[in-house]
């Protein structure tokens, strides 16, 4: 099997996302867990852009010890300077050294004719010759440069001693195809090719920088360039870690493989994510937080029964702990039972399918449905009280300059309709006064408390009230991600308990005579 070197440009070509500005401390730190994960190389940044970055350059060269760190420079003796300078104390210094071959950069950009570009080019590679026995040169913007320029330019290169020389697709422009093609045209007409090793390097500005780097491999590109998350300039570069996830899960079709520690994948990701402020999205491929989440109830019962059904690759390979069945309102019942099973209830189908009904008006109403919602939906529908009362609906105005008034429906023993309108000093108390008039208890409210149960706007709010009549208290519970709701909920329970109480204290009297 082909071993596939990894290039890191997350240091470098990562930074380069707007926004990004990494501190010395966090380039190191970044770096140990970019050994840890066993790139090959890693391009640590440019030593000629500022001191500041000069310094951290140097402070990872100097930091670990079983990587080839890297320095960019333009083709310019200035730059390489900067390179010596911050490669000191590196244990596998390497410098990279780039210029622009396109027609469009030759002509807008460097001024330059194709002559110019390659004596350039070679006069730069020959200054740096006297300093670095490790050399990698690139063809900026090689995805749209004539194929005799680029064959010409990458032949100079192996002439004036590069190890590595690298064709980028530099504006993402290339499909798959395209890119493919240039590196079988240069494997078989460059001379001496087999000398150095070939790079790809490519941007996703068409979301096609792993597809081409991909395509790049099956044509005999020996190593990729890349960056953690896929950061980088504009759309970023291709993602280390799908490449690497790609070549692991298809290994006998594209019959190569790398040296990294795939484990140490999720952990890499978190940490450039925190540290350079750039946000994974959840959709995105390998570390999204949705890679691994399963919401749709189809899915989540294949999962439960085999999960090759929706994985090509496990959780536990890039190190994270297992695969998320999220409940919502795509979820179904063998999901919705294992998580219950989770959380300690073992229900029967009745009560399963109770409280599913109960879970499926939730997730209705919230996009996510978490453990918390769930423990109190299922608490609160393994009480059983006997149900007097039932609140079908409730409508409250309120103003901050009206009085508040309330309009609840009840159905009393499942045949009587009560429909009643109240005012209040507010919008509860205007729905407690509706519920007394329509029920006609006499009760008084003795204490009333809310919390959340779970975060976030959509959170459900739990209602907590006792209410006392003739000395006799009794407790209801109300669950609503409208808290008026749960508040109407919670004085209608605390009712039909009082009325359970009543019975049961008259039928003891009753037993007593
Ligand atoms: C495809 C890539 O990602 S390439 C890397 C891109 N990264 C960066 O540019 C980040 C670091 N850059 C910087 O800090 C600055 O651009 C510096 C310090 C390198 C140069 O700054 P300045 O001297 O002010 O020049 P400025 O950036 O405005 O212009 C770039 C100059 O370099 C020239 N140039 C561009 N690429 C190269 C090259 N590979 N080799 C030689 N010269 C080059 C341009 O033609 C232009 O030259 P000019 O001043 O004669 O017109
Ligand atoms: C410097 C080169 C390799 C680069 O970043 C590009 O072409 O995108």
């Amino acid at each position: 099997m082909r071993k596939i070197y990894i290039f890191d440009t997350t240091l470098r070509d990562g930074e380069q996302s707007p926004g990004v500005n990494l501190n010395t401390r966090e380039k190191v730190e970044i770096a140990h867990q970019l050994e840890k994960l066993g790139v090959d190389r890693m391009e640590a940044g440019f030593p000629a852009a500022s001191p500041g970055d000069l310094a951290a350059v140097n402070a990872v060269a100097r930091a670990v010890k079983d990587v080839t760190v890297i320095g960019l420079s333009r083709s310019r003796e200035q730059d390489i300077d900067a390179v010596r300078q911050a490669l000191i104390g590196a244990q596998d210094p390497c410098i990279h050294i780039f210029l622009a071959t396109s027609p469009i950069h030759r002509k807008h950009k460097l001024r330059m004719d194709k002559e110019q570009v390659l004596e350039t080019a070679q006069s730069a590679l020959r200054y740096a010759r006297k300093y670095f026995s490790k050399i990698e040169f690139s063809l900026e913007d090689a995805g749209r440069t004539e194929y005799d320029f680029i064959a010409q330019m990458v032949g100079m290169a192996i002439k004036e001693g590069a190890s590595v020389v690298n064709i980028p697709d530099t504006v993402g422009y290339l499909n798959p195809s395209e890119y493919g093609a240039i590196f079988k045209f240069v494997k078989e007409n460059v001379p001496d090719v087999e000398k150095i090793q070939l790079s790809a390097h490519c941007h996703n500005d068409l979301g096609m920088a792993t597809a081409n780097t991909l395509a790049a491999i099956q044509n005999g590109a020996d190593q990729i360039e890349g960056t953690i998350n896929g950061i980088g300039e504009r759309a970023g570069n291709t993602a280390i870690e799908e490449i690497a996830m790609a070549l692991a899960t298809r290994q006998s079709f594209f019959n190569a493989t790398t040296s990294l520690q795939l484990s140490e994948i999720a952990r890499t990701s978190r940490l450039v994510s925190k540290l350079t402020g750039m946000v994974v999205p959840g959709n995105k491929a390998i570390v999204g937080a949705n890679a691994f989440a399963h919401e749709s109830g189809i899915h989540q019962d294949g999962m439960l029964k085999e999960k090759t059904t929706y994985e090509i690759m496990t959780p536990e390979s890039i190190g994270l702990k297992e695969s998320k069945l999220v409940l919502g309102k795509h979820s179904g019942r063998h999901a919705f039972r294992e998580k219950l099973i989770d959380l300690g209830y073992e229900l029967d189908d009745l009560q399963v399918n109770e409280a599913f009904a109960k879970f499926k008006d939730l997730a209705d109403k919230k996009k996510e449905v978490s453990d918390d919602d769930l423990l109190a939906l299922i608490e609160e529908k393994l009480v059983d009280t006997v149900e007097v009362f039932k609140l079908e609906t409730i409508y409250v105005t309120y103003g901050n300059t009206s009085v508040p008034t309330a309009k609840v429906r009840i159905v009393k023993e499942a045949n009587e309709v009560l429909v009643e309108e109240a005012e209040g000093n507010g919008s509860v108390d205007a729905i407690y006064n509706a519920i007394d008039k329509a029920t006609l208890e006499e009760v008084t409210l003795d204490d009333y408390s809310i919390k959340s149960v779970s975060h976030g706007k959509d959170a459900l709010g739990e209602v907590h009230v006792v209410l006392t009549q003739n000395g006799v208290s009794a407790q209801g519970r109300g669950l609503s991600t409208d808290i008026l709701e749960a508040s109407a909920r919670a004085y209608v329970d605390a009712l039909n308990r009082l009325i359970e109480k009543r019975v049961t204290f008259s039928n003891r009297e009753n037993v007593k005579l």
